[in-house]
């Protein structure tokens, strides 16, 4: 076989060139494990927990789809990928090795890593798919605010909280990003329920110090601060491995300048996540104006008050100036792109290709319960909608290629939540986040394919495929779908 027949993408040597990660923790260079392990004695399966063989996909920062066909991919009892070798090389360095225990991928099968959701308001799936004809502000006041308030009644919020973990994992979703609420018991309750449930996720305690509209559902300036450090101090507390707090200003018009220097100092302080909204909808960016005179642009309001970090994640941004998408890449702060949001509220187009321009992180989020959908395969479609509705209104742009929405759905958003050093793509140490796709499920929605090819079954599961596709799902190396019996109610 022709090196070219096994990528889409060259790479720069050998595709084996990932670095070493539990055998030889010294090895640094480009030296193919194969090549490594066929000059030592052998090797030893201890530490190994599985070893796939088959088709693997994922993206790289230099190529948006790159395909390894025939790949074996060894996963250590840490979750994490210790090898990444082609097929055909079994014998040359898995001595010893109980090939019954490789688990060999099908013909329309393929690995791809798991789906992260950089925005997602785990109360709002309560009324997911409902509530889409107001524009933001009067959505917020009509139906959200009211809505949030009553997760103070902790059955309410176990109820809503496990269903939405439950959703999207089963969609792929193996990395969330959340709001909850502002009550930090609830919210505590979030994040047990995804340990519980082993989604690797980051979850926010509503912060918000002014909200004249619904007045019962607010905070004190005093409130807000020692609950947000409550909340952090009692999650981290867990102990976790894979769910960490996120500081989490609602946006600028519901909290005061005191609430959000006091949640960059919190974050600061503490080394933490940031999440918000920024620059959603025309009106609200208006109201930015008027409450923050003193701030040159909404991005400087954040900026200001510390809130602007490369631990921080800002939910649209679709009416950013350039001046402001430099103060982005300046601080290193991303993107979250929730097209399904943008369009249900009717809030406004992201430019994802001038972000990219200004090398701006950029993930995807579902935004639920803006965006109807809690699968990140939606977000990945309408992202592609998006762009070429822009695109035909402005024939200089180009549209985004369902190869570049696979990497913003992935890899994009490992970035935009500064993950990328543990999760994204198969990078060898990096934890294994993996979706086992099979195109051909009895009862799913792909009836033909016409071309085995692995780049077509992977386009077409990206536009067609769901959940009934997704038939296992791996978090830092642990089965998490199928549920097991006790999580299955
Ligand atoms: O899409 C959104 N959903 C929200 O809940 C919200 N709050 C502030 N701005 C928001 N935008
Ligand atoms: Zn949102």
């Amino acid at each position: 076989m022709e090196r070219s027949d096994w990528l889409s993408c060259l790479l720069p040597g050998r595709w084996s060139l990932f670095k070493h990660h539990i055998h030889n923790p010294v090895t640094t260079d480009n030296t193919s494990y194969a090549e490594e392990m066929s000059t030592s004695t052998s090797f030893n399966p201890a530490g190994i927990r599985h070893v796939f063989r088959g088709t693997f996909v994922h993206s790289t920062p230099h190529c948006a789809l790159q395909i390894l066909e025939d790949a074996l991919v060894g996963v250590d009892t840490d979750g994490k990928i210790a090898f990444v070798e082609k097929g055909e090389d079994l014998s040359r360095f898995v001595i010893d090795f109980n090939l019954s225990d490789i688990i060999q991928l099908s013909q329309h099968e393929f690995f791809m890593p798991g789906l992260v959701d950089t925005h997602i308001h785990a109360a709002q799936y309560s009324y997911a798919g409902t509530a889409l004809d107001l524009p933001l502000l009067q959505w917020l006041n009509t139906y959200t605010f009211p809505v949030e308030s009553q997760f103070k009644d902790l059955d309410f919020a176990r109820k809503v909280y496990k269903q939405v973990v439950k959703r999207t994992l089963r969609n792929g979703t193996t990395t969330a990003c959340y709001f909850a609420t502002i009550h930090t018991n609830a919210s505590l309750l979030l994040g047990e329920i995804a340990n519980e449930f082993g989604q690797r996720a980051l979850v926010g305690k509503v912060c918000m110090d002014r909200n004249p509209s619904v007045k019962h559902y607010k905070e004190t300036l005093h409130e807000s601060q020692e609950e947000t450090c409550r909340f952090i101090a009692e999650l981290l507390d867990k102990k976790y491995p894979l769910v960490k707090p996120v500081v989490t200003p609602r946006f600028a018009p519901s909290c005061t300048g005191a609430l959000l220097g006091q949640l960059g100092a919190i974050a600061k302080n503490n080394n933490l996540h940031i999440q918000s909204h920024i620059s959603e909808n025309q009106e609200e960016v208006e109201l930015v104006k008027d409450i923050f005179p003193e701030s040159e642009s909404y991005t400087d309001v954040y900026y200001k008050y510390n809130l602007l970090t490369d631990k921080t994640i800002m939910a649209h941004g679709c009416y950013l100036s350039n001046e402001e998408l430099a103060l982005f890449k300046e601080t290193g702060a991303s993107l979250s792109h929730c097209p399904n949001s943008n369009i249900s509220l009717c809030s406004g187009i992201l430019n994802v290709r001038n972000v990219l321009k200004h090398n701006v992180k950029l993930g995807l989020g579902t935004d639920v319960a803006g965006g109807y959908s809690a699968s990140l395969l939606d977000a990945l479609r309408r992202a592609q909608d998006s762009s070429k509705v822009l695109a035909m209104q402005d024939p200089e742009l180009e549209p985004l290629s369902f190869e570049e929405a696979f990497r913003l759905a992935t890899l994009g958003g490992s970035q935009a939540l500064s993950l990328d050093g543990q999760i994204g793509n198969f990078e060898v140490g990096k934890d294994f986040d993996a979706l086992r796709v099979n195109l051909l499920v009895p009862g799913g929605p792909i009836d033909l394919i016409q071309h085995e090819e692995a780049k077509v079954l992977v386009e077409k599961f990206l536009n067609l495929g769901d959940d009934r596709n997704i038939v296992e799902v791996f978090v830092a190396g642990r089965r998490v779908v199928p549920f097991t019996d006790s999580k299955s109610d």
